[in-house]
């Protein structure tokens, strides 16, 4: 039965399948084959300079570490599951209309996205219970948590959107998951799919639990998914829990993420764009250029994003070509932490967001004869 948000099949994820019918004859957004066959070399080379693995995330400073080995007994590993699911039910809209001027908005409190930090004043913030709740958890304190820096002139987007979601999904967790947290659906879903299908489930559980999740709208007619954030969820808690020894199983993604497709959102496309992998219409060009806004579910929003989608499918075949034909897929992986590292989508996805970051921040300089254009302005609660 394919439901009213879409359902995830078992052959092909949906999401390249909306992205396929998208950018058939597009007339805004292409992939540039030549582009992408030089950035698959060019990105392999930096992942694997970096020593870039899934562990990597661990080094991003705001992130909350789950203890290390797994220990489904210890609090904090259920603290961290539920800070990723809550971070990903928040994580969009965060670009500025202040762009690159120290009047742009910037969070002045640590604890908004450092929960350590936030759990250590007391506030629970990890907790559904807390969040679902007004009187434990008042607006005014979300409002308080997400309030801007004192030379920001523009507050947090969406503020209303946020709040409402934080009471959406802490109130789902806490009527219909066990033991009142995501880690109760993961452990559910693990327990009771068969092996091979655990992280497909993951995704539609998600979808089906979660309203605010479902990233999708009409294109020519024709239904089209992207589901950034719920992709992202099941990656970060992939990427959060990835094993330091090469040895162990995954313990709460064991079936890997290789179904996901990169997290449409605007800053990749960005980087995707000024690298050489898309090429856009002239149109295009000049709207990303004039900053005009781009409505969710536009013709042109939609292209960006499934061009994205596809390019990044791209470099993943041709860059796990490029190791096979080395033979290099088990051999020259001499990441910090495994022997062996297969490419995925969430993997190029991580790096090329980090790449974008350096960019923007001027600490990396990527060669390219021109500045990359700005990143396309679409308000939305999904990414
Ligand atoms: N495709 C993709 N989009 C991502 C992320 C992340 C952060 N993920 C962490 C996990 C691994 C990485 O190492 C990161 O530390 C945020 N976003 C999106 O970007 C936008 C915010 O951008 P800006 O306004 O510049 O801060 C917003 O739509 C947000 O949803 C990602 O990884 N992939």
């Amino acid at each position: 039965m394919i439901k009213a948000f879409g359902s995830c099949t078992e052959e092909k994820n949906p999401v390249i399948e909306s992205a396929e019918f998208i950018l058939k004859d597009n007339p805004h957004v292409q992939l540039s084959l030549a582009g992408i066959e030089d950035v698959a070399d060019e990105l392999l080379g930096l992942i694997q300079a970096q020593n870039y693995t899934p562990n990597t995330w661990r080094t991003q400073p705001t992130h909350f570490l789950p203890p290390t080995p797994f220990d489904a007994a210890n609090p904090r590993t259920k603290q961290c599951i539920d800070w990723i699911f809550l971070v990903s039910a928040l994580n969009f809209s965060f670009w500025s209309e202040h762009q690159g001027l120290p009047t742009r908005y910037g969070v002045s409190w640590k604890s908004s996205w450092d929960a350590q930090d936030a759990l250590e004043k007391g506030i629970p913030i990890t907790d559904p219970v807390f969040y679902a709740s007004e009187e434990s958890c008042p607006d005014a304190l979300i409002e308080e948590i997400f309030a801007p820096v004192q030379e920001s002139q523009e507050t947090i987007s969406l503020l209303p959107q946020r709040i409402a979601i934080m009471r959406e999904v802490g109130k789902v967790l806490v009527k219909r998951a066990p033991n009142q947290s995501f880690f109760g659906i993961l452990e559910s879903i693990n327990a009771n799919t068969a092996k091979g299908h655990r992280t497909i489930a993951l995704l539609q559980a998600i979808l089906e639990y979660f309203p605010c999740f479902r990233d999708s709208t009409t294109y020519k007619g024709h239904k089209v998914y992207f589901w950034k954030r719920a992709q992202i969820l099941v990656a970060e808690l992939w990427a959060a829990f990835y094993p330091l020894e090469p040895s162990i199983q995954h313990p709460i993604i064991p079936d890997g993420v290789d179904y996901l497709t990169m997290f449409a959102d605007y800053r990749v496309p960005q980087i995707l764009h000024h690298l050489g992998t898309l090429t856009y219409s002239e149109e295009l060009e000049i709207i990303l250029s004039r900053g005009d806004h781009l409505e969710y579910g536009s013709e042109i929003e939609c292209s960006i994003r499934a061009g994205s989608i596809l390019a990044v499918e791209q470099l993943k075949a041709r860059m796990v070509n490029k190791l096979n034909k080395r033979g290099a897929r088990a051999s020259e992986w001499k990441g910090k932490h495994h022997s062996e590292l297969s490419i995925n989508c969430v993997l190029i996805d991580f790096f090329l967001w980090d790449l974008a970051k350096l960019v923007e921040a001027g600490e990396f300089s990527t060669g390219r004869k021109t500045a990359p254009l700005a990143c396309h302005r679409t308000r939305s609660i999904f990414y």
